[in-house]
């Protein structure tokens, strides 16, 4: 058997078309383009390539480019002071702080200062607990990107065995999360699983994002099983994932290649949460104008 592609490079184009169509009917009825702030700390070569790409996406989708860049040896205070700054200008539909930070810095402290209703990436404490307890909230782009193209390709989930490699916060954790919402058997493996290929081979779906190239052979897949991958590793020739693709290829019955998987859904996503920020704001500012006392309406991007 050889699995089918998962096409993520097409599924987040048709997405991107979408959050353009979203935009262009938000501005049409009187709001106003959403702004997104992309916070660049440093030169770390990765972000710059992942920045540029949103930034460029963004305006591509209508979207007004409210990009900062600090240097690498910015103190904690001066990225605090940015992200304040951000929080409380209303062009600013979403604020986006890009990870890695340089180490001096306390990543969590900062994410903390991100309001839940510009948080486009979903990371803040607010948004994490919304998604904990299945209420509406922003989603981490990526675990969102990964929703969005298991839908696409219609794989069932309900009552499905679901195995998540990784308990990152910004992928493992809210991505079990979202597969439990939507009625999975879910298992989180991580460094101390015992005998992960055995867990890995219960999975009807497999979601790897432990951040080691190769580390899920076909040994760890179920025939027939759908096998995401999530990590994406630069080699001398060219990029890999955390999955040994073509041997699981063999087993699996569908795969996200790297590159042109899941990583262009997290820029889809990001853009999706974005313009579901922008609307949420314009709500609340046209209840506000109204008299009407409303709470931010957190839309759960499609
Ligand atoms: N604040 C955030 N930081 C980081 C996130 C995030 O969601 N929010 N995710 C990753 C990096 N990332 C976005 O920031 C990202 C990674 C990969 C891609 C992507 O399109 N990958 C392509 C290959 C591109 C290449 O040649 O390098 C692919 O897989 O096809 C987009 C975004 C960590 N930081
Ligand atoms: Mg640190």
């Amino acid at each position: 058997m050889t699995a089918r592609v998962i096409d993520g490079k097409a599924v987040a184009r048709r997405v991107r078309e979408e959050v353009a169509a979203g935009v262009a009917e938000l501005v049409a009825a009187g709001g106003t383009a959403p702004g997104l702030a992309t916070v660049l700390v440093g030169d770390d070569p990765a972000s710059e390539v992942y920045v540029r790409n949103k930034r460029r996406l963004s305006v591509e989708a209508g979207m007004r480019d409210l990009h900062r860049h600090l240097p690498a040896d910015a103190g904690q205070e001066t990225v605090a002071a940015l992200v304040d700054e951000l929080a409380a200008d209303p062009a600013v539909s979403g604020i986006l702080l890009q990870l890695p930070l340089p180490a001096h810095l306390d990543a969590d402290a900062l994410v903390a200062r991100i309001p839940a209703a510009k948080d486009v990436d979903g990371l803040t404490t607010d948004n994490a607990g919304l998604l904990a307890q299945g209420r509406p909230g922003l989603r981490p782009c990526t675990p969102a990107g990964v929703m969005a193209l298991l839908d696409e390709y219609e794989v069932p989930l309900a009552g499905a065995e679901a195995v998540v490699v990784g308990r990152s916060v910004l992928v493992g954790r809210p991505m079990a999360q979202l597969l439990l919402a939507r009625d999975a058997t879910v298992t989180i493996c991580h460094s101390r699983t015992r005998d992960l290929a055995e867990v890995c081979r219960r999975a009807d779906v497999l979601v790897v994002a432990a951040g080691i190239p190769g580390l899920v052979g076909a040994d760890a897949v179920k025939p027939g099983a759908v096998v995401v991958d999530v990590g994406i590793h630069r080699g001398e020739d060219g990029l890999r994932g955390d999955v040994d693709h073509d041997p699981a290829a063999e087993v699996a019955g569908a795969l996200t290649p790297v590159p042109g998987g899941v990583g262009p859904m997290t820029i889809a996503m990001l853009l999706a949460n974005t313009l579901a920020a922008a609307r949420a704001q314009q709500d609340v500012e046209q209840g506000a104008e109204q008299g009407v006392e409303q709470e931010v309406p957190r839309e759960v991007p499609a």
